[in-house]
């Protein structure tokens, strides 16, 4: 089985080729592949599939070619990944199968279809606009923060940390917890501290996440939305530009009237032969 690493901003995906979609991908297998000690090792794993050829896409195949078939390190699907679509986006520009135009790129994804351009270094996906729509909690240890909930294609949690507590005292070994009622399928949650200014931007933040379904990861792209929107929206702005800092690096988010430009770098960094059998236990 043929497959490619790549990563955005440290949040790394095991890319498969599947234009006909004929891989048996079970969520035993993703988890095994996403195995850091026994797999290749990633935060997730991208089918690349022609939208024709996969359930879900199908119904795209008019506007999008490509399906990105996103799978969480523990095998569980998710609605959408903003690294994972601009590292989607790099493969198939990479490996011949889109050919860069001055057009942005379509892609099929379970959230819709989504729009790439590439910006020298880095790849942009435009999204859609983060729909920050409730107030919730996570109680992390012995502390619980309140937070915005925020709709990105996928659920988010964006928690501002308290003046005086710092992003890298906080223990995200564990999982937060958060209020199901809320996230009845579960939430990715952010955690947050202002940074300084930074030119031609409307705000800079600094953010930690822990992935529903990945854990900790250097980096989060609907998650950088997510902030980015309500880094905005504090700020008493209903558009503008956020420089969102992760573990992984920075990532630019460009909030528009219906939209969401994600942008930063994507690359790719082996191809290779797996082994499925050898997986398995
Ligand atoms: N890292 C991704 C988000 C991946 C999906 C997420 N874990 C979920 O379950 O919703 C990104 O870059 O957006």
């Amino acid at each position: 089985m043929e497959f490619t690493k790549g990563h955005g901003t440290g949040n790394d995906f095991v890319i498969l080729p599947d234009p006909d979609g004929t891989l048996d991908l079970t969520p035993g297998l993703v988890a095994a592949i996403c195995d850091r000690r026994r797999g290749i090792g990633g935060d997730g794993v991208l089918r690349v599939v022609r939208a024709g050829r996969h359930p879900e896409g199908a119904g795209l195949a008019g506007e999008a070619e490509w399906f990105m078939d996103y799978w969480n390190s523990d095998g569980s699907f998710a609605e959408m990944c903003g690294n994972g679509a601009r590292v989607f986006v790099r493969y198939l520009l990479e490996t011949g199968l889109a050919t860069p135009s001055g057009a942005a790129l379509p892609v099929a994804t379970r959230a819709g279809v989504v729009r790439a351009r590439v910006e020298a270094d880095a790849i942009a996906v435009e999204m859609r606009r983060p729909r920050v729509y409730d107030a919730s909690v996570a109680t992390l240890g012995g502390l619980t923060l309140p937070g915005a909930a925020v709709d990105v294609g996928n659920p988010h949690l964006v928690c501002a940390l308290p003046a005086g507590l710092e992003l890298a005292g906080l223990d995200l070994t564990r999982a937060p917890e958060f209020d199901p009622a809320v996230f009845p399928a579960g939430v990715n949650v952010e955690f947050t501290a202002p940074g300084e200014p930074v030119a031609d931007t409307d705000g800079h933040v600094l953010m930690r996440v822990y992935e529903r379904g990945s854990a900790e990861t250097l980096s989060c792209g609907t998650g950088a939305c997510a902030v980015g929107a309500v880094a905005l929206r504090d700020a008493g702005l209903d558009t503008g530009t956020v420089a969102v800092d992760v573990p992984g690096g920075r990532l630019t988010v460009t909030v528009t009237e219906d939209s969401c430009w994600l942008s930063g770098p994507a690359v790719l960094v082996a191809t290779g032969n797996l082994a499925p059998a050898a997986l398995h236990p």
